[in-house]
């Protein structure tokens, strides 16, 4: 524990807060002296009695820190009274990448503060959890961050305290810092070392290691096109590739592939980690099997990197599409040992045309596409995502005329690119 602490001590005061109310990020930062700075915006909100807290989750086991956060927030709303109110929040090292620590900030308005302090200091002895609670100073106008950290047997408050002050917004969404191999993979290796790294506490996650092709077979060259189709969920995936494999006397495939199917659920139920590393692992299965398929037919591929990619990038930030990592970033490069398709098509449809063939359509939806639903600047990051990925980049192609337009439209481009 004493080791964890220190390192997120690490460069303590360079660290810049940010907390997440009503889906807009408030940033602050803590200094030793204070230099007459107002309060951060985010405190200038609060009542003086009010108590508030910062939750940080971290441990040098990045998988254990990854379900637990996800756990904390089902415990803290389980056990804290009505009275508090909980936000998503991060500390990050601003344009450092991999320093990003996520947790909650807490405030407190009720009566006695006795419940919760004991709940968070039960959490900072037992559980991979920092916590700093934050007053208001004698003068009234300044508050001040006071870590906790236990002794011998009781959690105090450290007697060192600093002042919070407003942090500008930094250049880049600390989200971003820590996206690469935490939320995109890009390559086989560093996606198999976290399902190998989960294997004691998720038992199938080494059924989905077992089904993993050789490095060798995984690089087969297909002899024949291989096109894969992308959108948005009832953009006409489906009803496109069908069509294409009977024009063109192809092989259908998808990604997850078939052979996933049993598991899925159970990694949809994983933080971020564990189960964008398992859709990742379904790209590398698929693209073996087009490699085989690819010696014999055409191939068409429903859904593939782009969608892995896009649906992670955009899921790990909030608000606007300006929050995205920028256009040309790292994070939108292909995996250097993933087949390349020969063309990638973006289905694109108006929304309510999309919500209207929904509907006709009734079926039932994973949550990131009920959440497409619920909140535009999801969907347009998610589109904006699959626009920006490189290597190869998608061609789009309006969604929206009869099924045997887009057809045409898409074949059109096939045997412009692909010479079929
Ligand atoms: N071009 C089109 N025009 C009108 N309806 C379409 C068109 N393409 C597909 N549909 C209908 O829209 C719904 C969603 O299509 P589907 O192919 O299942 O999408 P996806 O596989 O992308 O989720 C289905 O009911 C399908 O019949
Ligand atoms: N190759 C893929 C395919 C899907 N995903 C993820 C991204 C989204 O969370 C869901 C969308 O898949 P879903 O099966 O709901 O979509 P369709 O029914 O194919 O339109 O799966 C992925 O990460 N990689």
């Amino acid at each position: 524990m004493a080791g964890r602490i220190k390192s997120l001590l690490h460069r303590w005061s360079s660290r810049v807060f940010s907390v997440e109310l009503d889906g807009a990020p408030f940033y602050f930062a803590i200094q030793e002296r204070h230099r007459g700075e107002e309060a951060p915006r985010v405190f200038r909100k609060l009542q003086s009695h009010d108590r508030c807290y910062t939750l940080l989750v971290c441990s040098r086991d990045r998988i254990k820190t990854a379900r637990f956060y996800g756990e904390l927030k089902d415990k803290l709303l389980r056990e804290l009274p009505p009275e508090c109110g909980l936000s998503p929040m991060s500390s990050f090292l601003p344009n450092v990448r991999d320093s990003l620590i996520k947790g909650y900030f807490l405030k407190d308005t009720s009566e006695g503060s006795s419940t919760v302090e004991r709940l968070l200091s039960d959490l900072t002895q037992h559980e991979p959890v920092s916590v700093c609670s934050y007053c208001k100073n004698d003068d009234g106008q300044q508050w001040t961050q006071h870590l906790w950290s236990h002794g011998e047997s009781q959690v105090m408050e450290t007697a060192k305290k600093y002042y919070v002050v407003p942090s500008e917004t930094p250049e880049y969404h600390p989200s971003t810092l820590n996206m690469i191999n935490s939320d995109v993979f890009y390559s086989l290796d560093e996606a198999c070392e976290v399902l190998k790294k989960c294997g004691d506490i998720i038992p199938e996650a080494m059924s989905v290691l077992e089904l993993l092709p050789s490095r060798a077979e995984a690089r087969n060259k297909p002899d024949f096109p291989v096109i894969v189709i992308e959108g948005l969920d009832a953009t006409g995936k489906t009803t496109l590739t069908e069509s294409l494999r009977e024009t063109l006397g192809a092989s259908l495939l998808r990604s997850p592939p078939q052979c996933l199917s049993p598991w899925r659920a159970r990694f949809d139920q994983e933080p971020p980690l564990i189960r964008r590393a398992f859709y990742a692992l379904g790209n590398y299965i698929t693209a073996e099997q087009i490699g085989q398929e690819g010696k014999k037919t055409p191939v068409i591929v429903d859904r593939f990197w782009h969608s892995t990619a896009a649906y992670a990038i955009a899921t790990a930030v909030s608000g606007p599409v300006c929050n995205l990592p920028g256009e040309g970033s790292e994070v939108y490069c292909w995996p250097s040992d993933l087949l390349q398709p020969s063309l990638v098509v973006l289905l694109t449809l108006d929304p309510e045309e999309r919500k209207r063939r929904l509907r006709n359509r009734g079926q039932g939806k994973t949550n990131e596409e009920q959440e497409l639903d619920h909140n535009q600047l999801f969907r347009l990051r998610v589109e904006e995502a699959y626009r920006r990925i490189s290597g190869p980049a998608c061609v789009s192609v309006d969604a929206s005329p009869s099924a045997d337009e887009v057809l045409q439209q898409v074949l059109l481009l096939i045997r412009g690119k692909c010479h079929l």
